[in-house]
């Protein structure tokens, strides 16, 4: 394996893996606050992460300092049901962290292209490097919007892409997608996959131990430290 072995991070309960995530990213944002005034923080969307939003927007900080964004996003508006953003808000943007500050990757566009230009530089303009990359995992091995059947992919899991948030096209995704680069995500402090359930468990633990090309496996790979995957039944 080229890139250096994910830590285990293993709770018998899904409330469990919650409360230890939520009361780790808190120690992380407090840090940054406490190191450089400010912090910034992407996350997941999809099923997942919903009682780690809960229980991360009751965790007392100030998160007035915080800035916090999406790993991925479909490329619809709000409104949609399918919105990451909205799940965002709804889940995490509430309690304690209503008073952070939300950074969308949707922008109103013709076409997803543009709308990942008009995102590359609003979020370029945030306080890079990210604190905290909270990512998912799909039973495909996709993570971020790194969909196995995506146009470009190499471009996306690219270690030296300049870009910050790139369109994707997948056949599997459903709708076009905008995701932060590969560079971008593991440039965090901290880097965790968050999966849960026996099946996911398999499909990660199948990437590890073999080359299957699995877009989960690239990024573990090409992350500067080791990640930490946050794992319940
Ligand atoms: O499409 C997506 O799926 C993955 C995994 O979602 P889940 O529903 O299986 O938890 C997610 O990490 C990603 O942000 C989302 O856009």
């Amino acid at each position: 394996m080229a890139g250096i072995s994910p830590h285990w991070n293993e709770f018998a309960t899904r409330d469990e893996l919650a409360a230890s995530l939520a009361s780790t990213v808190a120690k992380v944002l407090r840090a940054a606050i406490g190191r450089r005034g400010e912090a910034f923080l992407a996350v997941s969307g999809g099923t997942t992460p919903g009682r780690f939003f809960a229980a991360l927007s009751k965790e007392a900080l100030d998160w007035s300092k915080v800035t916090v964004t999406l790993v991925d996003e479909r490329f619809v508006p709000e409104s949609s049901p399918r919105s990451n953003a909205a799940l965002a808000k709804a889940k995490l943007l509430q309690n304690q962290a209503s008073e952070a500050r939300f950074a969308p990757l949707f922008h109103e566009a013709a076409t997803v292209e543009k709308g990942a230009d008009l995102a590359d530089t609003d979020i370029r303009a945030l306080p890079w490097p990210l604190d905290a990359t909270i990512l998912g995992m799909g039973g495909d091995g996709h993570t971020a919007s790194f969909f196995p059947d995506a146009d470009g992919l190499d471009a996306l899991l690219d270690p030296a892409s300049t870009r910050i948030v790139m369109p994707v096209h997948a056949d599997s995704a459903g709708e076009p997608r905008l995701t932060l680069t590969l560079p971008a995500l593991v440039g965090a402090g901290l880097v965790v996959v968050h999966i849960e359930g026996a099946e996911k468990r398999s499909v990660i633990e199948a990437a590890l131990a073999a080359e299957t090309g699995l877009p989960i496996r690239a990024v573990l790979d090409r992350a500067p430290r080791a990640a930490e995957i946050y794992w319940a039944p």
